[in-house]
């Protein structure tokens, strides 16, 4: 897959950490530490500018240290990045938790899963099929 990169010697191609890894870990890419104070949310740029595939998206998912440990999230988790995209990776940081949090220049902030999926067409209908869950939803089908 094609990606083109600011500041290429500074930090490393997006890496899978371990060999059967779905998610490439995403770095920050910052002229200056950015703080996060309690609440606040932040674009991260990551430098890293991607072409993928026709019928691929890749998805922006917080990783689940951060979240732990200091209530750092992704906002619009999973974030999508369509194939058409050419501009910026980019990560919407948000800080949960009451303490400020300060991102590093090359920390590992979130992840990026690539996937397929498909693209539907509309057919339209005035009837649905019938099935056994029919509307329920919401927890209509109980707790245990
Ligand atoms: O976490 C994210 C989410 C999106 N994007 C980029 C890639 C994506 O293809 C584009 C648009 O994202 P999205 O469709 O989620 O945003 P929108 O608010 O619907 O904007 P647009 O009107 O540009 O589609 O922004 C990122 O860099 N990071
Ligand atoms: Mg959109």
């Amino acid at each position: 897959m094609k990606i083109k990169v600011i500041n290429q010697s500074k930090h490393p191609l997006p890496e899978y950490q371990t060999p059967l890894a779905a998610g490439l870990d995403l770095r920050a890419n910052l002229e200056e530490p950015v703080l996060l104070n309690p609440l606040e949310r932040k674009l991260i740029g990551t430098g890293l500018y991607i072409e993928l595939p026709a019928g691929y998206e890749a998805q922006i998912r917080p990783r689940s240290g951060l979240a732990y440990k200091y209530g750092l999230s992704v906002l619009n988790t999973p974030g999508t990045i369509d194939a058409d995209y050419r501009g910026e990776v980019k990560v919407l940081l948000v800080n949960l938790s009451n303490e400020p949090f300060k991102v590093e220049d090359g920390e590992r902030i979130a992840q990026m899963v690539v996937t397929k999926h498909e693209q539907i067409q509309w057919e339209l209908s005035n009837e649905l099929s019938e099935t056994e869950r029919g509307a329920g939803g919401y927890g209509s089908t109980g707790k245990s």
